[in-house]
């Protein structure tokens, strides 16, 4: 108790204490010099070892505060050298720009790629592209022969870009011919749309065999390109791209990669025209199909595909296309596979070749028309 006592006159930042639980506490040590020597060998005197736990206790404590303390700084300046590093990397990407005077038109849709880790990984997306002709790479840095053409991509004729003597036959392999784009967003799906057209038609660039295309599309579109049945991204634009194309979405980019960094991420999608389409049938004929179809997306196949036809017949007909098609009438667009929209565009056609007036309808031309039909029908009834 003496002991007790006198030490807790003792300032505590002067007690301190090495003490093991295997040593059974015997040995303490104490920084002031004034203090006279506890003897705790002498026999257990539970209020001093109560004292000694309270300071362990203080001082695991304080050791714990410590390294709470070491994390936080590791956190904040981990964080304040990523920032750095950010500035850093941002500020080198902003100079090369200028270094090629470029500027980033947002009327063009102006983001680009500044890493040529994600660059090669395009290109080596595209696959075997060694002394092959690519249309589309950075004058600086190609090595070959290099030629730029100034226009709009979407009215370009492809044609006579590449040397005839490349050309193969279309049930061949693919010729060493490569399209690799990263186009703007809204330029890039109706480019593809195009370009599956002139594949169906084996035309333009196609006119040289079945070439390759590795094109930038917005994550979404791409991951609908290639979307399965049965999944929430299966669309018209799946129909038409699996319908004349082997496609693979090859991996993401993400938007903090561009310079600007637009606000969306971006897929890389690789196509190859397929020998023969799954629906060997006219372009045009499949699309209006495929976009009548998929016009209501959550309702029953027949209602987007009554949107063929004009008002009088369209239920009969729609019914007559299901039918034809083994296809039951409460399948909804996103259950239905390729070969069974083959058998509705089959379908379509047939009716085509016994009325070929019906080819002209156009759902849309003639909505205005058919809603002020039922309006003035519901006013009437009012
Ligand atoms: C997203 S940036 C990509 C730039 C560069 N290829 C890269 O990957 O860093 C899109 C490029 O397409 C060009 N562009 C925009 N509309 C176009 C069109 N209709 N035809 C051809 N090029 C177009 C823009 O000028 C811009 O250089």
């Amino acid at each position: 108790m003496q002991g007790i006592a006198r030490r807790k006159r003792a300032p505590p930042h002067v007690f301190t204490t090495f003490c093991n639980k295997s040593l059974n506490l015997q040995f303490c040590a104490m920084a002031d010099d004034r203090m006279p020597k506890v003897d705790i060998s002498k026999e257990a005197n539970k209020n001093i070892i109560d004292f000694i736990k309270l300071a362990e206790k203080n001082n695991l404590e304080r050791v714990r505060k410590l390294q709470r303390l070491r994390r936080n700084n590791l956190i904040t300046a981990f964080s304040l050298g990523a920032g750095v590093l950010g500035i850093y990397g941002y500020s080198i990407f902003a100079d090369i720009l200028r270094l090629y005077n470029l500027r980033a038109l947002k009327q063009l849709s102006q983001n680009f790629i500044m890493d040529t880790r994600i660059t090669d990984k395009i290109v080596k997306a595209a696959g075997k592209i060694k002394g092959g002709h690519v249309c589309e790479m950075l004058a600086e840095a190609s090595p070959c022969a290099f030629k730029i053409i100034v226009g709009d991509v979407l009215s370009v004729n492809m044609e006579s870009l590449f040397p005839p003597e490349e050309a193969k036959v279309w049930t061949d392999a693919p010729p060493n011919i490569h399209l690799i784009g990263n186009l703007p967003f809204n330029v890039a799906t109706p480019l593809i749309i195009r370009w599956f057209k002139n594949i169906s038609e084996r035309s333009s660039a196609w006119k040289m065999g079945r070439v390759q295309m590795t094109l930038t599309f917005q994550k979404e579109v791409a991951e609908r390109m290639v979307a399965p049945i049965l999944t929430k991204e299966r669309c018209r634009l799946s129909i038409m791209a699996q319908n004349w194309c082997h496609i693979e979405h090859k991996f993401n980019i993400p938007g903090k990669a561009f310079v600007p960094k637009p606000d969306v991420d971006v897929g890389v999608v690789h196509f190859v025209p397929l020998v023969t389409p799954i629906i060997d049938l006219p372009f045009d004929l499949v699309e209006k199909v495929a976009r009548c179809l998929f016009s209501f997306r959550q309702k029953f196949c027949i209602k987007g595909i009554s949107t063929l036809f004009p008002k009088s017949t369209r239920d009969d007909y729609a019914r007559r296309m299901l039918d034809e098609s083994a296809l039951p009438h409460d399948l909804r667009p996103f259950q239905i596979t390729l070969p069974e929209v083959g058998r509705l565009c089959f379908a379509y056609q047939r009716i085509l070749d016994e009325s070929p007036s019906l080819a002209k309808y156009n759902f849309r031309q003639h909505l205005d028309a058919e809603l002020e039909d039922i309006l003035s029908h519901e006013e009437a009834l009012k």
